[in-house]
């Protein structure tokens, strides 16, 4: 760390930079008036420790043009008495601390160094973390697929980036509605402010509320002390209100308020706190229908649409099942150190051939399994192993005729139908004739 010693008292100058050198990590230079020391500020210095009595300059005048050339740098001030006044009036410009010429000086910057230090590796620590995560929800990168359907998501979310509009994100589950809203954060103008994600289902009813909005201490039994709800803690950034259609009516014209006024009252509370954030819903519901069943407020619904976004279910996302499956297998070799293995054509066959309703979460356990289950470096079909039996996997494991194929369906439409041939020919759209032809020929 680099750190200037701005002391024109030559016996204090000399106790400062003996202290400060004692860390061998502290490259210290002093300097006994202010113009010498700003004509070497393009030095970068990390710290200044600056004496508040100068010759030439005021500590004040001193302090801001310090903080107007780099507020990144920090600045202890050494005064000769103590003068709270000054102290606090600084510390609030941005001082990093305040210490008086005293007999403990030393102890006392021993540990104003020691704190800083810690707070650096800190900030550095939370940098490097914060670029991880960016790096990691680089959308084109995170959200795999080649899809149109994924092609058209990123379209959106590329829109989603560029505007401050609420995003409804929708989608069965598993089809990646949380990565997307990551993404649009962490690529958006507010990627290094907080991204708070809220799940209603994963809340009990009755501490939804306090959840999302905080509480004032003794607000209901067990509200111990005062807690700050979701909102306050996005303020700035994004809230991810995840399953929006789970929320409790009652609570929905609570939200709409918050959302609309931009204010929040803790429960418990009297005051309002301003909160200002960018918000993302997902849901696996269809709104609208809610709406018409009178599940969800028609106000907030407008309110939430902004950009809607839906997410294709990976059934009818094309070969991205097999993109996806590459991917997560990878994956799962790389964090168990273990090869990869490739996929059999049978065994892609046999991927392709599943309707997947637990989508991209249900086909990376399903891959994860198969990669622990295969002996070899390939994987086969007897490796992949569904959740759910699946008809359409049944019916078409095998290499058939299209007239074998038919009659097939026809048979598992009629055992599903209680062998109702009306029903199965209104369903399949074709003529009660043409079941009873077919069976015949077989
Ligand atoms: N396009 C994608 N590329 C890679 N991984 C994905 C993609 N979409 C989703 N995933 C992965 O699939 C899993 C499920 O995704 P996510 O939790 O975002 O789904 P969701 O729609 O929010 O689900 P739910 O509605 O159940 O909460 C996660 O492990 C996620 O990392």
């Amino acid at each position: 760390m680099k750190v200037f010693v701005v002391e024109d008292d030559v016996w204090y100058s000399k106790l400062l930079v003996h202290t400060l050198s004692l860390n061998p990590d502290h490259e210290v230079t002093p300097f006994t008036d202010g113009k010498s020391l700003l004509d070497q500020l393009k030095q970068k210095p990390d710290l200044i420790t600056l004496d508040f009595r100068l010759p030439d300059y005021s500590g004040t005048e001193l302090f801001d043009k310090i903080k107007a050339f780099d507020p990144n740098i920090e600045i202890v001030i050494i005064s000769e008495q103590q003068d709270i006044e000054t102290a606090v009036s600084l510390l609030k410009r941005g001082a990093y601390d305040y210490l008086t010429k005293s007999e403990d000086i030393r102890d006392r910057l021993i540990h104003v160094m020691n704190q800083l230090g810690k707070n650096r590796e800190l900030v550095q620590r939370v940098e490097t973390l914060q670029e991880e995560v960016e790096r990691k929800y680089d959308f084109q990168s995170s959200i795999i697929g080649q899809s149109k359907g994924v092609k058209r998501v990123f379209k959106l979310i590329e829109k989603a980036v560029s505007t401050n509009l609420t995003v409804m994100i929708s989608g069965e589950t598993g089809t990646g509605k949380e990565v997307v809203a990551k993404a649009i954060h962490y690529n958006s103008p507010l990627s290094k402010k907080p991204f708070v994600p809220v799940n209603m289902s994963a809340i009990p009813k009755d501490l939804v509320e306090s959840e999302l909005f905080g509480h004032e201490k003794g607000a209901f039994t067990g509200a111990m002390g005062q807690r700050i709800g979701k909102f306050e803690q996005a303020h700035g950034g994004t809230i991810f209100l995840d399953e929006i259609g789970e929320m409790d009516i009652s609570l929905q014209a609570k939200l709409l308020r918050a959302l609309q006024e931009k204010e929040i009252t803790r429960v418990g509370g009297t005051q309002t706190v301003k909160v200002n954030s960018r918000v993302l819903v997902a849901t696996h519901r269809n709104l609208q229908e809610e709406v018409k069943n009178g599940n969800f407020r028609e106000d907030l619904y407008y309110r939430l649409f902004g950009l809607p976004i839906e997410l294709p279910p990976l059934r009818e996302r094309e070969k991205d099942v097999l993109i996806l499956a590459k991917h997560f297998a990878e994956s799962f070799a790389k964090e168990n150190k273990q090869a990869n293995k490739s996929f059999t054509k049978e065994a892609q066959q046999k991927l392709l051939n599943y309707s997947y309703p637990g989508n991209i979460r249900e086909l990376k356990a399903i891959v994860e399994l198969a990669m622990v289950m295969a002996d070899g470096s390939e994987i086969v079909p007897d490796d992949i192993t569904f959740a759910q039996r699946d008809v359409v996997t049944d019916v078409l494991s095998e290499d058939l005729t299209m007239k074998e194929y038919q009659l097939k369906i026809i048979r598992l439409y009629l055992k599903q139908n209680d062998d109702n041939i009306k029903l199965v020919a209104d369903k399949l759209d074709i003529g009660q004739s043409t079941i009873y032809r077919l069976l015949k020929e077989n």
